[in-house]
């Protein structure tokens, strides 16, 4: 259906063709009555989503002072995010951003997402203490695929998960767009001649990214510094074809948000705007990216709903308040009940489950949340039937780095044949007497005796698979393909 239809449409992104998913043009809602008198019935604060201050995601505002509230009381406006594919998915860093894009939907506004397939090639200094490394135009055009997929589905999952009939009706479009259209174009003399002339040198070499890298041995070559230009133009360019007069980003946007709010003030005389959500770090303080070494990534296939659940579940006491208000669109009313019943007994972890199940809805949809849930019973709870009703690639996800293999049961294995088959035992006496040691477990249930024939629905369970642990956590899945539906 729609999800469907846009999957298939995505690819097609690519180049630059304007992909616009989700709410209509602005024409059919003045001629649908219907549609018209739910837009008209919208409170005029009600766009205000500066009125989320509260909630702590729209941290900065540039310029500050300015006249952002009455742009937003005065009709449906357009902001624009970018996000540079250098890795062929966004992590939680980035989601704080995609969760201010659906304030800004749900309060009716058009959302322009913007992938970087120009700028991830020249690489933002900012928030970096060194250079990227270059990336091919063929990757960042896979990465852009990735991308592209993992903002989807979350759009997708917020509008079918946080969304009743009327609030899914009023949300405000998303266009998906590259900026790689519009540079493919760009003849580089032309470029310097008409856009390069505007950034004055002693501006550019004033920004943050620009000066804290000059003062490190690291240096900064020229094309990084040009990176602020191409970000300003992009926000010119929006501003002329799609009447876009916000910019979103992380506080380590702000140098390249107003690099473009003076471009755009000085060529055309118009104000445009900056809004900055916070950076989310660490409990150590890093900021949370792929840098850090630390990713948590939105894209199923590199971290599991499962991973991505226990990262929120395992956030200290300390962050949770302030994560609910951030990553969840739960009314601060309710957030400060469910913080009430936290402080009576924090080990419960109430609060944090909260936050984990939220976010795993939003980026995973229902099922992705499922999913998390019944791998926290097997691994945690030592639940059979959580086990039992697990899929093979959830099985995979949720024992990432244990060996898998396949074999055809012949009657008689035993347990010792089951270790063996897996490779789980060293040969000969020694992993005989693991067994009779109690250092192994099948399906959770430890084994001593070695010579025991394996029992269906004990040892292999109904869905064809035996989990094996050796000592405290090494992992070994068989799957018995002559077992297996
Ligand atoms: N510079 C942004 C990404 C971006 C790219 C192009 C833009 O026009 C805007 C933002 C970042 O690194 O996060």
């Amino acid at each position: 259906m729609h999800w469907e239809a846009t999957k298939m449409a995505a690819p097609m992104a690519w180049g630059g063709l304007v992909l616009t998913l989700f709410g209509r043009p602005r024409s059919f809602l003045s001629v649908s009555g219907k549609v018209a008198v739910r837009i008209r019935s919208r409170c005029k604060s009600g766009r205000n989503v500066l009125q989320l201050h509260r909630r702590g995601i729209f941290k900065d505002i540039f310029p500050e002072g300015g006249d952002l509230p009455r742009l937003l009381e005065s009709g449906p406006q357009t902001v624009y995010c970018g996000f540079d594919p250098t890795a062929d998915s966004l992590h939680v860093g980035n989601l704080l951003a995609l969760i201010g894009l659906l304030h800004f939907q749900r309060a009716g506004h058009r959302v322009l997402v913007l992938l970087g397939g120009a700028t991830a090639r020249l690489g933002d200094p900012s928030g970096r203490s060194s250079e990227r490394e270059a990336v091919s135009a063929n990757t960042v055009q896979e990465n852009a695929r990735g991308i592209q997929e993992g903002i989807l589905g979350v759009f997708h999952n917020h509008r079918l998960c946080f969304c009743n009939d009327a609030e899914a009706a009023n949300l405000g479009s998303l266009s998906i767009l590259n900026n790689w259209s519009w540079y493919k174009e760009k003849e580089v003399v032309g470029f310097l001649d008409t856009v390069g002339r505007h950034f004055r040198m002693a501006t550019m070499l004033s920004r943050h990214s620009v000066q804290s890298r000059l003062k490190s041995s690291e240096g900064m070559n020229l094309t990084e510094f040009t990176y602020q230009m191409f970000q300003a133009y992009d926000f010119y360019y929006l501003n002329q074809h799609h009447n876009c007069r916000i910019q979103l980003g992380g506080t380590d946007q702000l140098g390249n948000m107003i690099s473009g709010y003076e471009f755009i003030h000085k060529v055309t005389g118009q104000d445009v705007f900056g809004i900055m959500v916070p950076l989310v770090t660490s409990s150590s303080g890093d900021k949370l990216g792929k840098t850090a070494g630390n990713a948590v990534w939105l894209n199923r296939n590199k971290t599991s709903p499962f991973e991505l659940y226990q990262y929120f579940v395992r956030q200290p006491d300390s962050n949770i308040e302030r994560y609910l208000k951030l990553f969840t669109f739960i009314p601060l009313a309710e957030i400060e009940s469910i913080m009430d019943i936290h402080r009576n007994d924090p080990g419960k972890r109430n609060a944090q489950k909260r936050l984990a199940a939220e976010v795993t809805k939003l980026v995973h949809g229902k099922e992705g949340l499922e999913t998390a849930k019944r791998c926290t019973r097997a691994l945690y709870h030592s639940s059979m039937d959580a086990l039992e009703t697990m899929s093979d690639e959830e099985l995979q996800e949720l024992f990432k780095e244990a060996p898998f293999s396949e074999n055809l049961l012949e009657p008689g294995t035993t347990v010792l044949d089951l270790c063996r088959k897996a490779s789980a035992i060293p040969d000969g006496p020694r992993g005989y007497q693991m067994i009779t040691d109690g250092g192994i477990w099948i399906n959770h249930r430890q084994v001593t005796k070695p010579e025991q024939v394996l029992i269906l629905g004990q040892h292999i369970l109904t869905n064809g698979l035996s989990l094996l642990r050796v000592g405290k956590k090494n992992y070994h899945i068989v799957k018995w393909l002559n077992l297996a539906e």
